[in-house]
């Protein structure tokens, strides 16, 4: 058996350069001397040169191995577990989790010829993320609400979606994922206000720790006119089905 563990690893692929360097080291290094942070919740592509994610791949992979090796699992001889680490690690680095390894996603802008200045909401958009804490998943729905001016670049709805899923497909806590999703829309369209609601079922509180099944996380951000304007408020959350005003 530890034959097998033995050659289990030596199956592994090579993960650091000529020099030994693992590739997660190149890029934190990046990170650092740019004196930007690498939070669970940040986007790290800017300093994923082309190549290097597939060599990250590989570096988790191994990892990943190593953790089911050290909960003692027969990666060998258990037929469904021979490729887990392989899959996991491209499960997070290339879907749950591609928001920190991804670009931001093109965004069309276009001018708001017409000067629409009527409120405009969109959702639910489905969230799917997960907590930093125990790497949980956070599954739940969001609405987003724009009052747009004069100025207001106009972007297209599916886009609105995709920031949604660019920046939920982190490891987030609700409260942050929020202000991240707010400030991007505000950086993208300017409008004269914002409101964003969201609402997730965290796993970390169902399926394991507490199991409080049904409870589910509710949370709000309103900027400019939504934030000084109780009717205009008011307005947005009684539109959105299902969720009553005040
Ligand atoms: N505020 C907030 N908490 C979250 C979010 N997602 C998960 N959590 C909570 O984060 C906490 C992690 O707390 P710890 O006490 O360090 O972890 P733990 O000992 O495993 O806690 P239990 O879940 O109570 O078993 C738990 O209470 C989770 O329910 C989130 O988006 N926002």
């Amino acid at each position: 058996m530890f034959q097998d563990l033995v050659a289990a690893s030596a199956q592994q692929p090579a993960v650091q350069d000529p020099q030994g360097t693992p590739v997660s080291v190149k890029i934190r290094e990046r990170v650092q001397a740019a004196g930007r942070s690498f939070h669970a919740n940040d986007n790290i592509a800017e300093f994923i040169e082309p190549g290097e994610l597939e060599l990250l791949l590989d570096e988790v992979e191994s990892k990943m191995q190593g953790v089911l090796d050290s909960m003692v699992i027969d990666t060998v001889n258990d037929h469904n577990s021979q490729a887990t680490a392989r899959r996991v690690a491209k499960m997070y680095l290339k879907e749950v989790f591609a928001g920190r390894y991804h670009k931001q996603p093109a965004i069309t802008e276009f001018p708001n010829g017409k000067n629409l200045n009527e409120l405009m909401i969109v959702g639910p958009i489905t969230v799917r993320s997960a907590c930093s804490h125990h790497l949980c998943p956070v599954m739940g729905k969001v609405w987003i609400g724009v009052m747009p001016n004069k100025n207001t670049n106009v972007i297209g709805l599916s886009k609105y979606a995709r920031l949604v899923d660019w920046v939920l497909g982190r490891p987030q806590i609700q409260e942050e994922a929020i202000i991240q999703l707010a400030d991007l829309i505000m950086e993208k369209t300017r409008p004269d206000g914002l409101a964003v609601v969201m609402e997730c079922s965290h796993f970390c509180m169902s399926w394991r720790g507490v199991r409080e099944k049904d409870s589910k996380m509710l949370n709000s951000v309103m900027r400019g006119a939504f934030l000084k304007d109780p009717t205009l408020r008011r307005e947005f959350l009684a539109l959105i089905p299902g969720r009553k005003a005040d």
